[in-house]
């Protein structure tokens, strides 16, 4: 179930040529702004690596042995070179103009076929895959049956053979895009053989998005975390490989160590120290959550699908030049916060998130759960919808679920406001479900509408309320409500030496007022 905006791009459309084949004819569209691979590296001309030399690289030259302790970096400073050294990493695709043949297995019975989505849409959402990748383009497209997907080579003899002959004699083709979650090193290996280009699945191609998305410290260490089962595998499928050259369980001369065990250690610190900076920073995150909560402003979490529009949505609701829309996948990998004013001018942080995609990885999905810890401590959450996309059903669904396996408290739950974005896209559109608030955030239509909706739920939420009391300016009144309230007006009316003011105020505290104030 992979729903992507690209999938409804004007001009896309697939159609069935021969046997069990798509062809695109969609114009391609432009390449997005991902940032340039690292020139070194497997795929680059500097040569490779060695996985976990970054760690070998230790300050004082020696590597801590497993089990041992290793010191906590001191400062912050060291801190820093700590992280800067984790995320040094191999590119996980080569760079430059890549022509692709995407390959989509279609299971068309048994265990392993897909119940919710067709072929059309898995194939439309694995293209808005490839396109985000810059200087990327899906050259051809085959749609290919199977009974046997968990098998090595995935298709059953024909078919392969027909795959094969078709891929080796388009010389124009640079890499094959397997539309399936994981490939096993070893299948990776014979089919690359077989076709002769390097074969990617999309756990590889997504994680990539993710690593040229991530803009933040956190976001960055995140991916990084999220490629340790990745290297695991291709470490143990480098070690199958020697070992049939006979390097792999050679022993490092005095160390006690083969290679390989040596690989596989620096892999299992890299992973302890990720997790360990990534603690870090959310103990950062706790002490800023718990600066906010002391000012007061409600949270409002913006989530739904990839490209459902929630960055856009933000920027009209605050005017925030800061909340960076753009028509690409994963194109918000990092919380944010951003100030917006509710009708009754109260003030409330509007939190921008990681979009949903279902299928997605689950370890990607696991390394950014402590992100979405923000969600759970949020008062509101606005899941936003995209009414103009044909799936636009399943991802609710997909969105929710996800949601519910984040284990958010029930109330957070249950007030889920629904957004429907878009709706310029679709004439007359009304929303089935009369509580839902049809929007475009684009051009700006039914924002009013949500703001006030936004603020009962809030209200409702917080357990505050907006009331105009009337009070005596001689008095203590107004200073206590400036204290324990937040006043949105105060209308002073001289001849009575009185004021209607104007608060938003938690029932606890106007429970004291009338106690303190009688009358
Ligand atoms: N026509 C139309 N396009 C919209 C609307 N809202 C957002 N878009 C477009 O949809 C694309 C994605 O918008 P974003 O705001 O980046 O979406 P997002 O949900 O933040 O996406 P991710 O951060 O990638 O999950 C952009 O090209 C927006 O211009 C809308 O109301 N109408
Ligand atoms: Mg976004």
């Amino acid at each position: 179930m992979w729903a992507l905006r690209a999938a409804v791009r004007p001009g896309l459309r697939l159609s069935r040529v021969g046997r069990g084949r798509l062809v695109s004819r969609a114009a391609p569209p432009p390449p997005g702004p991902v940032r340039a691979l690292a020139a070194t590296g497997r795929y680059g001309p500097g040569g490779r690596e060695g996985p976990g030399s970054a760690e070998r690289r230790k300050a004082n030259g020696r590597t801590p042995r497993a089990g041992e302790d290793e010191e906590e970096p001191e400062d912050e400073g060291e801190e820093e070179e700590e992280e800067e050294e984790l995320l040094r990493s191999d590119p996980l695709l080569p760079a430059g103009t890549q022509r692709v043949c995407l390959v989509h297995p279609e299971v068309k019975w048994g265990a392993g076929k897909p119940q919710l989505t067709r072929a059309e849409w898995q194939v439309a959402e694995a293209r808005a895959l490839v396109h985000t990748l810059a200087g990327w383009s899906v050259v051809e497209t085959m749609v290919v049956s199977t009974k046997t997907p968990q098998k090595k080579l995935i298709f059953g003899k024909g078919n392969f053979e027909h795959l094969t002959e078709r891929i080796r004699g388009s010389p124009e083709i640079t890499c094959v895009f397997l539309n399936v979650e994981r490939l096993s090193p070893p299948t990776k290996k014979e089919l690359e053989a077989a076709w002769g280009v390097p074969v990617f699945d999309r756990f590889t191609v997504v994680l990539h998005i993710f690593r040229c998305h991530a803009r933040t410290k956190e976001a960055r260490l995140q991916v990084a975390l999220a490629e340790i089962p990745l290297l695991r595998s291709n470490l143990k499928n480098d070690a199958a490989v020697s070992d049939r050259g006979g390097g792999g369980s050679r022993y490092i001369m005095g160390s006690g160590e083969s290679f390989l065990q040596l690989r596989q250690r620096l892999l299992r610190e890299k992973e302890v120290k990720l997790r360990r900076a990534l603690e870090r920073l959310r103990r950062k995150r706790q002490l800023l959550r718990r600066q906010r909560a002391k000012r007061e402003f409600p949270v409002v979490a913006v989530v739904g699908y990839t490209n459902c529009g929630k960055t856009t949505l933000i920027r009209a609701l605050t005017g925030d030049e800061a909340a960076q829309p753009r028509d690409q996948l994963f194109a918000t990998l990092d919380i944010t916060a951003h100030a917006g004013s509710l009708p009754s001018r109260m003030t409330v942080l509007y939190m921008d998130t990681i979009g949903f995609l279902s299928q997605l990885p689950h370890g990607l999905i696991e390394s950014f759960s402590a992100t979405l810890e923000d969600v759970a401590h949020s008062d509101v959450i606005v899941h936003v919808r995209d009414v103009s996309h044909p799936e636009t059903e399943l991802q609710k669904v997909s969105v929710l679920s996800a949601l519910q396996g984040l284990g958010l408290p029930a109330p957070l739950l249950d007030s889920v406001v629904e957004v429907h974005n878009k709706v310029d896209l679709v004439p007359g559109y009304r929303p089935p479900d009369p509580s839902a608030v049809a929007v475009s955030a684009l051009r700006g239509q039914g924002l009013e509408e949500l703001r006030v909706g936004l603020e009962e739920a809030v209200l409702r939420a917080t357990g505050r309320q907006v009331l105009t009391l009337h009070i005596q300016l001689a008095g203590p009144q107004l200073s206590w409500l400036y204290k324990e309230a937040t006043v949105q007006q105060v209308d002073v009316l001289p001849e009575a030496g009185a004021a209607h003011v104007k608060v938003i105020i938690s029932n606890s505290a106007y429970g004291k007022f009338r106690k303190l104030f009688p009358g």
